[in-house]
């Protein structure tokens, strides 16, 4: 059963994405050949007292031990008995164990383990805990426990089997669950403002059927294996009752006068098993081949630094106010940090660009403000201000009310937001209709509105399509689509071109600026680009290493930086390579957290460096009304700027 090795595989199971997932399953002959065998052999125990030729008790002394006749398809046993009928017979109660210890694995570990995998943190931890200790448990040992204060209670003795063997699926759940929680369109639907049980049952629990499905063929080929073997001790029901396992122990005894006695109890019991097991095998095969296209949010490592304070560029009437933002990771039980301090305000209908190199911390910062940190991060401190309220102390519940409705959130992967299981139409009512409450019909018309207003040629048609169908500017107008559905106010746009050829990052731009004219929404765009930064920007904050290294308006910056990192980050830009020259680069790279230096972080990458940069950390500074800096030597670098301002 090598499906036992790798459950994983199945997530994703039930993507509708690339065809249906039960289309493959039955596209192979060993599912086929499972199933019917499964399903035959279950219906035929249950109409067994309709089919059954004899009564599976009726002995016939004359014909003990016949092998198979006319009369006795599969022969009699020890007392006459006709083989075939007790087979039929005995079946029942082997697979209602089966079905009783398969009602106890799923209904405790399906839930609890997308409990764990979802939740994360301190509940996740206390259910790994409890499913480490009961598989430590020897299943037998619990199960002859209970057998001698409940003797002969099957019953009694599978649900116990389950209640041991849910940890496995638990375990199962909660691993697929970790995986697609960090899912694109799982932090999209969250954005959108879909309650946690919705994003569970709609967005996740479909994806984990497969691995489930897998686990439960595995636990079903060990129940009936530990049944049959109850049974085969006589701990399970009188002698007289027909078992498989009782069969088997019947013809072991008498084996040497008739072999054949053992086969029909012994041969159905290893085929059922078989079957089992490689309806799990067809099943894991058949969901890797659909699994659906979806990009993963790259996770890197991270160590420790230092934090200090922000400098005050108050803009009294900002609609967003973030003060001494820091983030931290958890590891080995230290805190690293991974934003440090960070303060930036964004104005009412205004687009504030964050800017940096990769592993800055820009887009940490964003889902710190959407409180979508990935598990182990969390805000260590700082002020997260919407209208003059601090958004940090709202609890869960009300933050969630604001997520979709107040703030958006587009993501780089627009195609990974997307859920492949679900046209796009289907995705666009589900969240008008979370937000406006409205019926299904007037949702749909909303949806299609949405489609028009992100400029999406045949609306109806694109309703009706999947993720995979589209092109990726096509489905970043989706993803904006669906962001706006809420109405918010403000709009966090984490590289939402970085993905699309020029011409679409052109036309994704627009559609931006004319969105935000028409609705006046503030947008926050993550970008590495200059050219976006220019094309749609009013403000511009630069990053480094975590901190916020400079902040002023676009032109400014474009006319005259005030930090050596922005200098580099402008130099090395294509559009500002000269003819002559190669492409300048910045040398260096960004200190990953932990490798924080004590003084500038950039004084290492830095060609103006002095002893003084790296003695102690430098604070930011406001150098002129509306902007701020974090280099203690500002004044020299200032007419090294002018001269790039002017290139
Ligand atoms: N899930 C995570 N677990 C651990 N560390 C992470 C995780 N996500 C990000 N980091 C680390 O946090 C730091 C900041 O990452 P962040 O993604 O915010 O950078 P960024 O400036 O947005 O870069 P990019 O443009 O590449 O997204 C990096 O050092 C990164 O390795």
């Amino acid at each position: 059963m090598s499906a036992l090795a790798t459950p994983d595989a199945a997530v994703g199971a039930s993507n509708g994405a690339r065809g249906s997932f039960a289309r493959r399953l039955l596209r192979r002959p060993v599912a086929i050949g499972a199933i019917a065998f499964l399903a035959l052999l279950t219906l035929a125990c249950v109409l067994a007292p309709l089919i059954a030729p004899y009564d599976p008790k009726e002995q016939d002394l004359a014909a003990v031990l016949s092998g198979p006749t006319g009369d006795h398809l599969l022969g009699t046993d020890t007392l006459g008995r006709d083989v075939l009928s007790r087979l039929l017979h005995g079946g029942q109660r082997s697979l209602l164990s089966v079905l009783e210890g398969l009602a106890v694995v799923l209904a405790i570990g399906v839930p609890l383990g997308l409990l764990g995998g979802y939740l994360g943190g301190r509940s996740d931890r206390l259910l790994s805990r409890v499913a480490e200790l009961l598989m430590a448990i020897p299943a037998i040992i619990l199960v002859l426990v209970v057998l001698a204060v409940l003797p002969h209670n099957e019953d009694a003795a599978m649900v116990t089997f389950g209640v041991l063997g849910a940890p496995a699926v638990l375990r199962v759940v909660r691993g697929a669950t970790l995986k697609l929680r960090e899912e694109l369109y799982v932090t999209a639907a969250r954005v959108s403002g879909l309650s946690h049980a919705r994003i569970v049952l709609r967005h996740i629990l479909p994806r984990v059927t497969g691995p489930v499905i897998v686990q439960a063929s595995i636990f079903a080929a060990y129940a009936l294996l530990f049944e049959t073997g109850l049974a085969y001790l006589g701990l399970t029901a009188d002698p007289t009752t027909p078992t498989w396992g009782g069969m088997v122990a019947e013809a072991s005894t008498v084996m040497q006068q008739q072999v054949w006695l053992l086969f029909p109890a012994g041969v159905l019991i290893a085929v059922t098993i078989m079957a089992f097991g490689l309806l799990g095998d067809a099943v894991r095969d058949a969901a890797v081949a659909t699994e659906a296209p979806g990009r993963r949010r790259a996770v890197a490592a991270a160590p420790a630094g230092i934090g200090e304070a922000a400098a005050a560029d108050e803009r009294p009437d900002a609609l967003l106010r973030v003060r001494g933002l820091s983030v931290v990771l958890e590891r080995g039980g230290v805190d690293v940090p991974i934003v440090d301090r960070v303060s930036f305000d964004v104005m009412p209908g205004e687009t504030l660009g964050l800017v940096g190199e990769s592993g800055c911390g820009k887009s940490v910062s964003a889902l710190a403000l959407l409180r979508l940190l990935p598990s182990g991060m969390r805000v260590a401190e700082g002020e997260i201000g919407w209208e003059g309220e601090d958004v940090r102390r709202y609890s869960d519940r009300a933050f969630d009310a604001l997520r979709g409705s107040t703030f958006a959130y587009v993501s780089q992967e627009p195609q990974a937001s997307l859920d492949p299981t679900f046209t796009i139409g289907s995705q666009l009512v589900e969240v008008v209709r979370n937000h406006e409450h409205c019926s299904r019909a007037a949702a749909k018309e909303r949806a299609l509105e949405l489609l028009r207003l992100v400029e999406i040629p045949a609306p109806e048609r694109i309703a009706r399509s999947h993720a995979h169908e589209l092109s990726g500017g096509m489905a970043q107008r989706i993803a904006i689509a669906l962001a706006l559905a809420g109405r918010p106010r403000l709009l966090i746009a984490d590289e939402p071109t970085t993905a699309l050829d020029v011409t679409v990052q052109a036309e994704i731009l627009a559609l931006l600026r004319r969105l935000q004219e028409e609705t006046g929404m503030a947008i926050v765009l993550i970008t590495h680009n200059w050219g976006v930064v220019a094309d749609i920007c009013d403000r511009t904050v630069v990053m480094y290493a975590g901190q916020v290294v400079e902040r002023c308006a676009v032109q400014e910056m474009f006319d005259r930086p005030l930090h050596p990192y922005t200098l580099g980050l402008l130099e090395s830009h294509p559009s500002l390579a000269t003819a002559r020259g190669a492409l300048p680069s910045m040398a260096g790279r960004v200190p990953a957290p932990g490798d924080w230096p004590a003084g500038c972080r950039f004084a290492p990458r830095c060609r103006y460096a002095r002893a003084e940069c790296e003695a102690a950390p430098v604070p930011v500074r406001t150098v002129e009304p509306d902007r701020v800096s974090r280099c203690v030597r500002v004044e020299q670098v200032f007419p090294v700027a002018e001269e790039v301002g002017r290139r």
